[in-house]
């Protein structure tokens, strides 16, 4: 079309103009000078797409922290020009963590991905129906409740002590008594065998049998390669009814998988409905699905997808936990030596029982659990997308703005953290009293709660926190009082995995039972 067309014919004139000036306002005008994110300070380049594949995902983020350290929020433009938003100061964390939670959901697409491995249950709800499912699902998690689920977690942890034993005899490494133990995979079996009989007193033994079809299930679902997360980062660009339509092969997985998963809760919510038909009201308390079926608050179909939620998000996030820790101490002789000082001070053998006591008091053991939550936070990113006009930190954010927070960067925040921000000082976490003894802190020395984000905080915080510092204090008391641990390599693993941190290839570590314990 020539211009001497375009006056003859001034309607589409004026129409490609409109269109010109609507591009130069939506591309130029609009972000330079009207955008109310405007003032915001922002990095330079595109690179918000990298956050997905980058390893450890979040590394990018803490650059620009460290680049602007006091800024409350800081803009980046995605791959398409368009801004996003990182929360990187505790008032812009209070706002959207607290102050104005429900301004904020999780960006529909992903929720549709996350749906498929982990179900529609608490993670992805939103607003009313969130806070209805949170209020019914919290008692089941209430710190009382916790405490009576340690003698099941040192069980488990003493099952794990024989399996690594077997493991070191089969796989010896060198002289001196050493085996060579992929410790990922033993997490996982481990928090599975935990959080079985804790969610829906099933016990799934994957500890103890080789083949293990739902242990086997999220190891493949949640299997951390590049076509996985190029399979999440489609979900940034395409909508999710078409994704789940491609020829792909993640697709007929994550299908068979799911399927199945529905499918074996399913069951053992039936058998539970049998029970408490049987039973009456009267149904043992023990696990957290007979509580929520004795609400009556959700329909059989709504029980499996919290089912799903809580086998996913209870299971693989405190088993990288515990790999991590389990590298700190290969990597920190030092800090692995005073830890199982302070445990086989406190517990005398590996057959000993334990009581909830005797573990929350240990100082440097929480310690150790703490600096590995916040150095290799599990869930190192997640995102936000602001569903109405709301403020943050003094800033107006336009509706449909999307955020994202980083546990990765703020935990490693020098603001927070100081100068040693990047190294494990588990003395952060005690506080020496008066009188010389000691006791653990929660804030790790810092001011605000906001300078850790590990398990996020307000309403959206997690629900299995508690449950989870649990499981991860057992586990590492167990692991560390009955093996030395060396690092096999002195290379630094490399981090990956779709939602969670994994080493890349397994977590390989030297083991070495520790006879007299
Ligand atoms: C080290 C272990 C864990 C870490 C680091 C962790 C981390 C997180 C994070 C960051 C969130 C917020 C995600 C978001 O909103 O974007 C979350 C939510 C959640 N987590 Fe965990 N989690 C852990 C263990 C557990 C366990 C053991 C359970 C269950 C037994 C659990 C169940 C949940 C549920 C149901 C939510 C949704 C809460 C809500 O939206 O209100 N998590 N977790």
């Amino acid at each position: 079309m020539t211009p001497n067309v375009l006056l003859r014919h001034p309607f589409s004139f004026s129409i490609v103009v409109a269109f010109i000036l609507l591009l130069a306002d939506a591309l130029v005008i609009y972000p330079r000078f009207r955008s109310p994110l405007r003032n915001i300070p922002q990095t330079t380049g595109r690179e918000n797409g990298r956050i997905i594949f980058e390893s450890p995902r979040g590394k990018s983020a803490l650059r620009w922290i460290r680049e602007q350290p006091d800024a409350e929020l800081i803009r980046i433009k995605n791959a398409f020009g368009l801004p996003t938003i990182l929360c990187s100061g505790p008032d812009a964390l209070r706002d959207i963590l607290n102050t104005h939670v429900y301004d904020f959901e999780k960006s529909w697409g992903v929720r549709a991905f996350l749906a498929r491995a982990i179900g529609w249950g608490l993670i992805l709800s939103e607003g009313a129906e969130h806070t209805r499912q949170k209020k019914v699902l919290t008692p089941a998690f209430h710190i009382r409740r916790i405490r009576e689920l340690y003698s099941l977690m040192w069980e488990k942890t003493q099952i794990l002590q024989s399996g690594l034993e077997a493991d070191i005899k089969d796989h010896p490494i060198g002289s001196g008594g050493f085996g060579l133990v992929e410790l990922s995979e033993w997490s996982s079996r481990l928090t599975l065998d935990i959080i079985g009989p804790a969610a829906m007193g099933r016990d799934f033994q994957s500890l103890t049998t080789e083949e293990n079809p739902i242990a086997d299930a999220f190891l493949e679902m949640l299997r951390p390669d590049r076509s996985r997360l190029a399979f999440l980062g489609l979900h940034f660009i395409i909508p999710e009814s078409i994704v789940r339509r491609l020829p792909l092969k993640t697709n007929e997985t994550l299908n068979r998988i799911g399927t199945f998963l529905r499918h074996t809760c399913y069951d053992i919510i039936q058998e539970k409905n049998r029970e408490l038909m049987e039973k009456g009201t009267g149904l043992a308390e023990y696990d957290i699905l007979s509580r929520i079926v004795q609400t009556g608050e959700f329909t059989d179909a709504e029980i499996v997808d919290q089912m799903l939620t809580f086998l996913a998000a209870g299971h693989e996030t405190t088993a990288s936990a515990l790999t991590w820790a389990c590298y700190l101490c290969a990597k920190y002789p030092e800090v692995q030596q005073k830890l199982r000082a302070e445990i086989h001070e406190n517990i005398p053998s590996s057959t000993t029982t334990i009581t909830w006591d005797i573990l929350e008091s240990m100082s440097y053991l929480n310690g150790v659990c703490e600096e590995t939550l916040r150095l290799y936070p599990t869930v190192p990113a997640t995102i936000r997308e602001a569903v109405r006009t709301t403020q943050v930190a003094g800033y107006t954010i336009p509706k449909g703005t999307d955020f994202i927070l980083v546990p990765y960067a703020i935990n490693r925040h020098p603001r927070f953290w100081g100068d040693n921000a990047d190294m494990i000082v588990p003395e952060r976490w005690i506080d020496t009293l008066p009188d010389g003894t000691t006791r653990p802190n929660k804030t790790g020395g810092t001011t605000t709660n906001f300078s850790e984000l590990t398990f996020l905080h307000g309403p959206r915080a997690c629900i299995g926190r508690d449950f989870a510092k649990a499981e991860l204090r057992c586990a590492v008391a167990g692991v560390i009082g009955k093996f030395e641990i060396e690092l096999c390599t002195l290379e630094e693993p490399k981090v990956t995995g779709v939602i969670t941190m994994k080493a890349e290839g397994g977590m390989y570590l030297r083991l070495r039972p520790i006879e007299s314990w």
